[in-house]
Formats: structure tokens, C-alpha cells, sequence
């Protein structure tokens, strides 16, 4: 698949079989090239400044207004009902969520709250053929896409991506898109409302580092002029419950687009990771890949942190994370290895989540094991990749994340228990 690059860039793409597909100097041509209609996809207000404002223009065999009217369809175990359970701020870990058999019924989206979800699925069968002609947008928010176990391929209405665990994509507001599996398939999605993700200012790092922008790759114009008589449906998650509508043609018609609001990819080996040389451990913000800003300056809606391979070096400091309460809630994954805070326990395809001012940190081994450790330079996280979602939102867990889905760690809080005071009130400054 080919790709282009570069984070934000207004893109101008044409599928290679219709030369000349996009008008030239204007938007809306009387009648557009090869007879397609323009659309506009808008991602922000019209007036947003410069800087915010995201639309694309798609040159398509049909607009997407054909379609039969959307009927509410059962939303599974998607739930836009946050009261269904009592607030819990325990501190919260799952154990790798289970992928369903191929006999099961088939899965779409598992949600664990609409901001944090969890996808399970396996390759489609033939027997669900038709559910091949089936596409998904969301009508409430972007969705920032982590597998981490399986390839996905997602076809959207701007082309296709390939992305495999270890790189992520992001699919705006908006954006109709269907994935295809090749086996066990397993993975993370943030949603976030009301804000797109950016890279995150770099203030003194200068004018390099972190994801650096060219390397976000967006897929190519690619379309398909199929008939489906049997109708293809267009699931639509509108106001946190599904939707569906039928036509009688593949979305996936776009033969060219221009325009800064696109679906992309980013992978995370790519992002050149800062970390302190000398003493004391940075805040975990110095690993943000994407943030989707709030209004308050520094305060994101939520921020995609990584924590990636790299060297460990301080001096006379506990080199793992600290013990610590935050202000924001901090949902945290694994795509590979182990987390350097929790050795055991804390395992690829599960997750745990730590909420607004909830105490953690290091579980008891890490901290007996680190407060003795001979400080030598060392990898850090070597094929390893956790990562996390930092939201400033307080998060309710659904019932399925605490009940349906039976992988809560009911002993989680145990890993803190052997914790034991190491205080001595005769303590004396060594001499130098
Ligand atoms: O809680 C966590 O494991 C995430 C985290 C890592 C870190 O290095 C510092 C703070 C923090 O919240
Ligand atoms: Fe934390």
C-alpha cells in the first residue's frame, strides 16, 4: 500500500486509474471530472482559525446522502450509560481480555467505557460474508486505534492502511472505515470528544523530537464503484448509541480528495525518545505521541503516552516511575513485554487503570528491587511497549469492564501489600 506523509499536510490524491480525477482551482466544478460528485467532510467549525480548521473535499461516484433512513440497531456491549454502575476508584487491572472463538458470535467493538475500548475479534468467517458489506463511523468523537495482537487492514473513504501491532492510526469524527482481520485479533481504542489529537508543543526541546510530523503516513485515494443490490450498511454511532442504514453501493467510491482531515497512521518505533541523562525521574509526559487538547492550556482532553525501549542512566535515583496521585486518570496498556513498574501481572492484550487521584506506583518487588539495584547505564523496556491514556476526565467502568467481561484482577491491590516501612528515626546523613 502506498502511503503519503507528513502530520497535518494538506494532501491532494487521486486513484492512478482516473488521472485528473481532482478539479483543478476550485472545490465545486459545475460538473466534476469523470461525472463524481464533491462532498465536503468537515472536522472542525467553519470559522475555527487557521491553525484548528480541518476539512477534506472527496470526489466520489455517489454521495453519501443515498442511503435509507438510519434505525437504532442493539449496541451490544457498547454503553453510553455511565451511571449503570457505582463509581469505583479502586485501583483497577484486567487480565489480557479473551479473543472469541471463531464459533462464537461475532464481535465488533467490546467497550469498556466510550472513552477506553476494547476490541476482540476473529477472522470473519465465510458463513458472515455479508457482513463484509458493512461499514462503521462515529458521529461523537476520534478514535486512536491500538492493535496489539493481529494486523488490521482498515479500508476508509480516503484509502487503505495497514497497521500492524506497534503502530497505531487514528480515525477522525466522521470518517467511514471497515477493518478486516487475519486471525486473532486484538486491540485498544481511545475516543475522544470535541478535540482533534496533535503533536504536542515541543517548547525547550526544540524544533525536533518525539513523533516527529513525517512520519504519520496517510493512505492514498483509492475506490471501488460497486453495486451492492443487497444493500451494504453504514453503522453509525451517534450520541454513544449505533445506528444503522442501508444502500445499494460500496462508501469506499472516493476516487480522489484533497484536504488536511484525514485518517493516519504512525509507527511507534519511529518516535525519538528524550529521557533524563543526569538525576530523578521525568513525568511521563516527555513520551506524549498525540494529544487532543482541551481549552486549558496544558490540560489535554487526552494525551497518547508510550513508554518505549530506551536507555536508563540517572544517577543516585530511583529509576522507576514514583509513587504518585494525579489529577488525571491514567488507563494503561500493553502491546508487548514487560512494564518496567509491575513485572508480573500486568500483561500484553490487558490493561489497568488508575483513576483521578487514586494512589500507585511500583509494585513492592520493583521498589525492594530498585532501591538496592548498582545504578549501571541500562535498556530500559527492551521489547517491550506499554503505553497510556491520560485523560483529565474522570472515567466511569462500565458493567462490562467490571462484571461481563470477568477479567478484573480482584487481587491487584495485593501487589502493593508487602510494602513495609523502611523509616529509622536514628537515620543518619553518610559521610561523603
Ligand atoms: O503510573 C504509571 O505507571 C505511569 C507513569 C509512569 C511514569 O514513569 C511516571 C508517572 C506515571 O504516572
Ligand atoms: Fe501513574
Amino acid at each position: 500500500l502506498g502511503y503519503m506523509r507528513g502530520f497535518g499536510n494538506e494532501f491532494s490524491s487521486e486513484d492512478p486509474r482516473c488521472p485528473g480525477s481532482l478539479p483543478e482551482g476550485q472545490n465545486s466544478p459545475q460538473v466534476c471530472p469523470y461525472g463524481l460528485y464533491a462532498e465536503q467532510l468537515s472536522g472542525s467549525a467553519f470559522t475555527c482559525p487557521r491553525p484548528a480548521n480541518k476539512r477534506s473535499w472527496l470526489y466520489r461516484i455517489l454521495p453519501s446522502v443515498k442511503h435509507k433512513p438510519f434505525t437504532l440497531v442493539p449496541c451490544g456491549d457498547l454503553t453510553e450509560n455511565w451511571d449503570e454502575v457505582e463509581p469505583d476508584p479502586n485501583q483497577m487491572r484486567w487480565l489480557p481480555f479473551t479473543v472469541p472463538k471463531s464459533t462464537d458470535k461475532k464481535v465488533d467493538f467490546v467497550a469498556v467505557r466510550s472513552s477506553y475500548h476494547l476490541w476482540c475479534r476473529k477472522q470473519q468467517i465465510p458463513k458472515l460474508v455479508l457482513s463484509c458489506f458493512r461499514c462503521f463511523n462515529n458521529s461523537d468523537g476520534d478514535f486512536l486505534i491500538v492493535p496489539q495482537q493481529g494486523e488490521i487492514l482498515v479500508t476508509t473513504e480516503f484509502g487503505k492502511m495497514m497497521v500492524e501491532p506497534n503502530e497505531i492510526c487514528v480515525i477522525q469524527q466522521g470518517m467511514r472505515f471497515s477493518v478486516d482481520v487475519f486471525g486473532e485479533t486484538r486491540g485498544y481504542i481511545l475516543e475522544v470528544y470535541g478535540a482533534h489529537f496533535e503533536l504536542p508543543d515541543l517548547g525547550p526541546i526544540g524544533a525536533n523530537g518525539l513523533a516527529n510530523p513525517r512520519d504519520f503516513l496517510y493512505p492514498v485515494a483509492w475506490y471501488e464503484d460497486r453495486k451492492v443490490p443487497t444493500g451494504y450498511t453504514v453503522i453509525n454511532k451517534y450520541q454513544g448509541k449505533l445506528f444503522a442504514c442501508q444502500q445499494d453501493f460500496s462508501p469506499f467510491n472516493v476516487v480522489a480528495w484533497h484536504g488536511n482531515y484525514a485518517p493516519y497512521k504512525y509507527n511507534l518505533k519511529n518516535f525519538m525518545v528524550i529521557n533524563c541523562v543526569a538525576f530523578d525521574h521525568a513525568d511521563p509526559s516527555i513520551f506524549t505521541v498525540l494529544t487532543a487538547k482541551s481549552t486549558k492550556p496544558g490540560v489535554a482532553v487526552a494525551d497518547f503516552v508510550i513508554f518505549p525501549p530506551r536507555w536508563g542512566v540517572a544517577d543516585h535515583t530511583f529509576r522507576p516511575p514514583y509513587y504518585h496521585r494525579n489529577c488525571m486518570s491514567e488507563f494503561m496498556g500493553l502491546i508487548e513485554g514487560h512494564y518496567e513498574a509491575k513485572e508480573e501481572g500486568f500483561l500484553p492484550g490487558g490493561a489497568s487503570l488508575h483513576s483521578i487521584m487514586t494512589p500507585h506506583g511500583p509494585d513492592a518487588d520493583c521498589f525492594e528491587k530498585n532501591c538496592t539495584a548498582e545504578l549501571q547505564p541500562e535498556r530500559v523496556a527492551e521489547e517491550t511497549m506499554a503505553f497510556m491514556f491520560e485523560s483529565s476526565f474522570s472515567m466511569a467502568v462500565t458493567k462490562w469492564g467490571l462484571q461481563t467481561c470477568q477479567k478484573l484482577d480482584k487481587t491487584y491491590h495485593q501487589c502493593w501489600e508487602p510494602l513495609r516501612s523502611h523509616f529509622n528515626p536514628n537515620w543518619k546523613p553518610s559521610k561523603k
